[in-house]
Order: C-alpha cells, then sequence, then structure tokens
C-alpha cells in the first residue's frame, strides 16, 4: 500500500518521514492555505530525499501553465488536483505531462459525490478521497463514512484521506482497501508542522494492519 505524508514544510521532516516509510511526501502549492511552500522550498525539501519517494505537489484551481511550471521548477512527480478541475482539465494537463502522476482528489460531501469518480478514471492515474468542507479546501481533518465507501471501486487505484490518524486507521482499513493512504494534519502538531512520533506510530499501526 502507497503512504503519503501530505503538507510537508520543513525538509528535515521530510528526510526522516520518508526514512520512516513514507512511500510519498505532498507539497502544498495552493496560495494562502497554512501550509503553502513555494518552489524554492520545494526544490529544498526535495534534495533530502531519496528517488524512491514520490513527490506530489497538490494544486488547486489553478492554471496548466502554473502547473506546469512549477513541475518543471522542482521535478515534483506527480500532482495532486484538490479543487474544482474538470475531466477535461486533468486530460489536457496528462498531454502536457505525460510523465507525471496525476492524482484527482474528490471532496466527498454527499454519495452523489462518488458518482463524479468514472468521469475521471480515464485520464488520471489515481483519485483520492478526502472530506468537504466549505471554508477550507483540505486538510481538514474531517473525516468520511467508510461504511458508506464500502462498494466503492473504480477501475484505477485509489487513496483514501480525510482525517486519518494513528489512532483511527487501522479502524478505517479493517473496512477499507485503498491502493494507499494520505495523512497530513492527523500526524501533525500544528499545520505544517509534523509530528514524527505520530508519524512512527502511524507506522506501528500500519505494521499491526499488515499482520492481523
Ligand atoms: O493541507 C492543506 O492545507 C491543503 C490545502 C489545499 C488543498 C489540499 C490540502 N490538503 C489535503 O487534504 C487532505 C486531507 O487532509 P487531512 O488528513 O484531513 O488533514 C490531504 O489529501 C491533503 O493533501
Amino acid at each position: 500500500m502507497r503512504i503519503k505524508i501530505c503538507g510537508i514544510t520543513k525538509p528535515e521532516q521530510g528526510k526522516a518521514i520518508a526514512s520512516l516509510g513514507a512511500t510519498a511526501l505532498g507539497f502544498i502549492c495552493v496560495p494562502n492555505t497554512p501550509r503553502y511552500v513555494n518552489p524554492t522550498q520545494i526544490r529544498a525539501a526535495i534534495a533530502q530525499l531519496p528517488a524512491t519517494v514520490d513527490r506530489i505537489g497538490v494544486f488547486a484551481n489553478t492554471t496548466i501553465k502554473d502547473i506546469s511550471q512549477i513541475v518543471a521548477a522542482t521535478k515534483l512527480t506527480g500532482v495532486q488536483l484538490h479543487g474544482d478541475e474538470t475531466p477535461a482539465f486533468c486530460h489536457q494537463l496528462r498531454s502536457l505531462l505525460p510523465d507525471v502522476e496525476i492524482v484527482k482528489a474528490l471532496r466527498i460531501k454527499n454519495t452523489e459525490a462518488l458518482e463524479q469518480a468514472a468521469n475521471y478514471t480515464t485520464y488520471v492515474d489515481a483519485l483520492l478521497l478526502d472530506a468537504y468542507d466549505p471554508q477550507q479546501l483540505g486538510g481538514t481533518g474531517k473525516t468520511l463514512d467508510w461504511n458508506a465507501l464500502q462498494q466503492f471501486q473504480p477501475s484505477c487505484p485509489w487513496f483514501l484521506a480525510a482525517g486519518l490518524t494513528p489512532d483511527n486507521i487501522l479502524a478505517a482499513l479493517t473496512q477499507l482497501r485503498p491502493h494507499g493512504i494520505d495523512l497530513s494534519s492527523g500526524v501533525e502538531r500544528s499545520p505544517g508542522d509534523k509530528d514524527l512520533d505520530k508519524v512512527a506510530r502511524l507506522f506501528e499501526q500500519l505494521r499491526l494492519a499488515i499482520a492481523n
């Protein structure tokens, strides 16, 4: 299973989280949000990472030009689209950046929102399910109704996000079998300041999940 820790702002924390076992790190490229990092900060963090760790930039409601410039400047391996990007936008982005992983986040307000998934699967590498919040695009710490996701089986890989923590990850994974998980606020002291003890506890819990 892929394990993505998102909202990295400090290079030394990114390095430590990668060595604890994260397969992907996420960098928030959405200006005016609390975990925002600019391309210089992303480059500094990526310089500390082994090449095997995926580096995903999180964007929302911006232009293809903006995304492609930041990808070129930072060598991100993937982009997560966390706003209202359409399937056509994903298709266009994929044509321009064929070697970059595209993850479309769906912010789930109700069960109908899950039906959008099928419109994206042809154009993206993976989907990501996050919670809907009227004020914040992401990093809300709100959980999804895992029971309502039991039938969610898109034709592409998917990540479960939304309020996952070391304390609830086992419960989530007993109900669902996503291809990946994504955590941000659940392993933090404050926005953008990751708590390495919480990250270590997450990996202990995941080892338990694999053993059972
Ligand atoms: O984390 C942010 O600040 C953020 C800002 C804008 C778009 C997305 C953002 N974060 C994403 O939110 C989810 C879940 O976060 P949490 O675990 O509930 O705190 C995660 O995919 C982040 O990439």
